[in-house]
């Protein structure tokens, strides 16, 4: 997906959450547990529930890896339900990889070639040879951590070398590398203080937000101080949406919690 078309949903839905796709199944509503495939039938509702009110999901593959073989499965049905019935969809991979270029390669195919997401998020540390592999693939996106949401982002990430902290050099230099107008940042959504300083940096570039609801970030913050001339904001929750119910009722009150987000991501978009 070009990020103009990503804009151009954003416009028109009024939205521009970002659904994360994090399945426990100590968490999700127990009759799902007697389906064949519990995520996917547990996602399938989700998805059907709240696309018209989010521009993108983002499965956290961590989930799906912890259940093996079988979890992989319901990745791939997912991405792949998501791209036969909403392909207007903007699909995240949250794999957070990165690693010698050749390594590099084949995790971008596996996300952009084989599983077909318009995007997969990446760590910064390896440098310049361990994302422009990623960069490469047209029409996808490389998201890639700047500034994370945890409290450990205060470890290395707001250090400073040479007079400016670390998540500055990372967005600066990133900027050079071939193909850089694939890429897009993390930046959390505990840090919005630190939003000005980032646009200062990338005024353009879309930013993934994540740590609105269950860590405890805030919209309006981040809208204050993040959005820009196209929005350039995916604001995810993940367990603040797809949590709001344990009962038969959970895609419906999901659906409620991400209308009540759509509802003042609205007065934002012009
Ligand atoms: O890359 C991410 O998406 C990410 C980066 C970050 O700094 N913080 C962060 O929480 N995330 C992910 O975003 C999701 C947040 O989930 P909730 O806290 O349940 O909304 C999880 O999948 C995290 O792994």
């Amino acid at each position: 997906m070009t990020t103009k078309e990503l804009v151009a949903q954003i416009q028109k839905k009024k939205s521009f959450l970002c659904i994360g796709l994090d399945v426990d199944l100590d968490k999700i509503p127990s009759h799902l547990l007697k389906e064949e495939d519990p995520i996917f039938a547990f996602n399938k509702a989700i998805i059907d529930a709240t696309h018209h009110l989010c521009v993108s999901y983002k499965p956290n593959t961590a989930f799906y890896e912890a259940y093996g073989l079988k979890g992989w499965k319901s990745l791939e049905k997912t991405i792949h339900y998501l791209n036969e019935n909403y392909p207007e969809i903007f699909t995240i991979a949250d794999a957070k990889r990165g690693d010698i270029g050749n390594t590099s390669t084949m995790y971008a195919k596996a996300f952009f070639e084989d599983l077909a997401f318009d995007s997969v998020t990446v760590a910064p540390y390896m440098g310049k040879d361990s994302v422009e592999p990623f960069l490469t693939f047209k029409d996808k996106h490389t998201i890639m951590l700047a500034l994370t949401s945890n409290e450990g982002a205060f470890d290395f990430q707001t250090k400073k070398i040479d007079d400016n902290e670390l998540y500055k050099h990372v967005l600066e230099t990133s900027k050079s590398w071939k193909n850089s107008e694939n890429l897009m940042y993390v930046v959390g959504a505990t840090k919005a203080e630190y939003f000005t300083e980032i646009r200062k940096i990338v005024p353009n570039s879309f930013l993934l937000v994540p740590g609105v609801g269950a860590q405890g970030g805030n919209l309006q913050d981040v809208c204050k101080y993040g959005l820009s001339e196209n929005v350039g904001l995916l604001i995810n929750s993940s367990r603040g949406i797809i949590y709001a119910s344990n009962g038969n009722d959970f895609a419906e009150k999901a659906a409620k919690k991400a209308l009540k987000i759509q509802q003042q991501m609205k007065n934002y978009i012009k």
